[in-house]
């Protein structure tokens, strides 16, 4: 494909990506891959090319854009080299009309940045969730070790006890290690949720929104594969990942509990009052997760926001009666949103009665209410909100 025709066949598809955004239908990965497979006459360098300059149309535009076209130019206004290719060639876009529309900037819609604001992340802060993911791995200990463990590329540890950073792009799902289980793909910032549980072995430890498990099994992993450690969600799909996943890792001590939304004690009511601990990774907006998924901008609404922080708030009630007197409550979301973190938190220990925030000890982040917060910007995570609380006797 030539270089404009690239161009224009990612118009095209940020044209599908803006109208399934607005219908809430498949998100980008999923209407590039299809895009792939169904023209195969993309090789790989196009498709790389293609998805390349797709994803930085999305990062270049704050609210969702009219048209892909104007996506596409709002980014040549950053990469002039962009605009030459605006050249009426064949299969290329046509050449630039006077006063064509270009699509708004900026970090996010406004009603967003205007939440992020106010729950104090600066522009510095808010302009980095946009930036470039690292590529980050946990060594896994039920099978290696970070210090003794020699991989195919250079590596950096990171804050978290068995972390590493490597070249985004690195292919790791190739390497022998991943396959054989002694490293798992995972964000710091995720390391450190999973740290603040402080898991042990020998103990009952609930994963209540363990989703494909990534959390859970790194809480096997720091329990040893002693005691019994309980990974429920309400998607069957991701739910379904994890048994193959920890087999790859050699964990052993983790059983699956699909749960019914809204009925989720049910399928845990032998659990209550057992628990040493739970882990609630709750579903929210990903505010600090756009780096991985920025077209997620452009999907959220106030309704969406209110659904979410509805959910959030059940989870913390359900987690607080699975817990057995001194259990331990870590509550994560990978948002920058205080309704869903420091804000959430504060209401739940205001309700609750019978918990006391207790400061999760971690090796970065700042305070943010009772919880610690982590950003791309300070911290070179993801961004998340992470809280521990206590029951009392
Ligand atoms: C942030 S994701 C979890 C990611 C996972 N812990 C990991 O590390 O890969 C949030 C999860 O919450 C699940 N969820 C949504 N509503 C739920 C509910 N009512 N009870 C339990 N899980 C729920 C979603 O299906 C999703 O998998």
């Amino acid at each position: 494909m030539t270089p404009a025709a690239r161009v224009q066949t990612a118009i095209e598809l940020l044209d599908a990506i803006i109208a399934s955004a607005r219908a809430k239908g498949a998100p980008a990965d999923r209407i590039l891959a299809e895009w792939f497979r169904n023209n195969r006459f993309a090789g790989s360098k196009d498709r790389r090319a293609i998805r390349e300059l797709v994803f930085a149309a999305i990062r270049a535009c704050g609210p969702v854009p009219d048209t892909g076209r104007a996506a596409m130019l709002r980014l040549a206004q950053q990469d002039p080299s962009l605009s030459a290719l605006f050249d009426g060639s064949q299969y290329g876009p046509a050449v630039l009309g006077e006063g064509e529309p270009v699509a708004e900037g900026g970090v996010a819609p406004r009603w967003l940045t205007e939440r992020l604001d106010r729950s104090g992340v600066d522009r510095e802060e808010a302009a980095a969730l946009l930036g470039r993911a690292p590529l980050d791995i946990r060594v896994n200990t039920l099978k290696a070790e970070r210090a003794t463990l020699s991989l195919p590329a250079p590596a950096e540890p990171t804050a978290t006890p068995q972390g590493l950073r490597l070249e985004p792009g690195t292919q790791v799902e190739q390497w022998a290690e991943w396959r054989e289980g002694k490293i798992e793909i995972q964000d710091a910032g995720s390391q450190m949720a999973c740290f603040a549980v402080g898991a042990e072995p020998g103990e009952t430890v609930i994963d209540l929104c363990a989703g494909g498990g990534g959390k859970t099994l790194a809480l096997a992993a720091a329990m040893d594969n002693l005691g019994r450690l309980v990974a429920s969600d309400t998607d069957r799909n991701r739910l379904s990942a994890l048994a193959p996943r920890a087999e790859r890792a050699g964990a052993t001590n983790i059983e699956t509990r699909l749960l019914n939304p809204g009925r989720e004690m049910e399928a845990l009511a032998d659990l209550a009052g057992q628990a040493d601990a739970v882990l609630i990774d709750a579903p929210c907006s990903g505010t600090g997760t756009w780096r991985r998924n920025p077209e997620a901008r452009w999907r959220l609404d106030d309704k969406e926001l209110e659904r979410l922080t509805a959910i959030q708030s059940r989870l913390l009630d359900i987690a607080a009666g699975l817990l057995k007197p001194e259990g331990r409550l870590v509550y994560v979301t990978c948002s920058l949103l205080d309704e869903e973190g420091a804000g959430q938190f504060d209401a739940f220990l205001a309700r609750a009665g019978d918990f006391r925030a207790a400061m999760p000890e971690l090796p970065a982040g700042r305070q943010c209410g009772h919880g610690i917060r982590l950003t791309p910007f300070h911290d070179g995570t993801d961004g998340f909100f992470i809280a521990r609380a206590e029951k009392s006797c």
